[in-house]
């Protein structure tokens, strides 16, 4: 797949998968209100509104067909099907943000994530598991948004999802929502230095300085 995102793009990106339920939405949406420097991207879904969701805020709600003509203009970074449903990152989304030194989080699928790594091995690549599949199943449950049948399906699928943490830079385990914020907050914190300190050591100043 084509991209003019490269190695060598300005902002970080931060990609967020987890099985459904397991904490991913609220801890994104929570470290964004705490980090301003962090965007996240709006994802175009096949998969039809539930409860309080908008278009254009959660996602982008658009047709199957209209969704398979991205696929067919190269429109997505990445896509995957998930859960029956077809989802996918624009490359528009992300691209001037990125091209900005704007740094951006991904919440998809392990899928994407998988994509995403490929074409752009900068990125940094978190899994967030829940404490049990107990607590899991009852996350799912109250959050009461979710048909049963569905979240039965979404059970079965988060046992592959979560074989797949294996291939992720960091994992976090969301027991406690706070402690599991913090978690993340350290990881972009320290991605953030880790990519300041190779763009130092790339500087013709700092090789001047004599200094790496
Ligand atoms: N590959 C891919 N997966 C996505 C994208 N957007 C969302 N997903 C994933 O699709 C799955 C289902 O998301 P959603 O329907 O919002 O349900 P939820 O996980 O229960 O909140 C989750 O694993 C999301 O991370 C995307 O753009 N690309
Ligand atoms: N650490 C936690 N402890 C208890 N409940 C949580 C925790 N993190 C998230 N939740 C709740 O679990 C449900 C699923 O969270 P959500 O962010 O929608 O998951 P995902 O985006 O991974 O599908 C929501 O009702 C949310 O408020």
């Amino acid at each position: 797949m084509n991209t003019s995102i490269t190695h060598d793009s300005p902002g970080n990106l931060f990609v967020v998968a987890a099985p459904s339920g397991a904490g991913k939405s609220s801890l994104v949406k929570a470290l964004l209100e705490l980090d301003a420097k962090l965007a996240v991207s709006v994802s175009h879904t096949t998969r039809a509104p539930r409860g309080q969701e908008q278009d254009g805020r959660e996602y982008w709600f658009v047709s199957e067909a209209d969704f398979r003509a991205k696929i067919a203009h190269d429109d997505f970074l990445e896509w995957a099907q998930v859960h029956g449903n077809l989802y996918g990152t624009s490359k528009a989304a992300i691209e001037a943000r990125l091209a900005h030194g704007e740094d951006v989080v991904l919440e998809i699928d392990y899928q994407g994530a998988l994509q995403v790594k490929k074409l752009f091995p900068a990125a940094t690549l978190i899994f967030i598991l829940p404490p049990s599949w107990d607590e899991l199943r009852l996350r799912l449950q109250r959050r009461g948004d979710t048909q049963a049948d569905v979240i039965e399906t979404r059970m079965a699928n988060a046992r592959t999802e979560v074989a797949q943490a294996r291939h992720f830079d960091f994992v976090v385990v969301n027991a406690l929502f706070e402690t599991a914020l913090f978690d993340l907050k350290a990881i972009v914190h320290a991605q953030r230095l880790k990519y300041a300190a190779q763009l130092r050591h790339r500087s013709a100043v700092f090789q001047a300085l004599n200094l790496c």
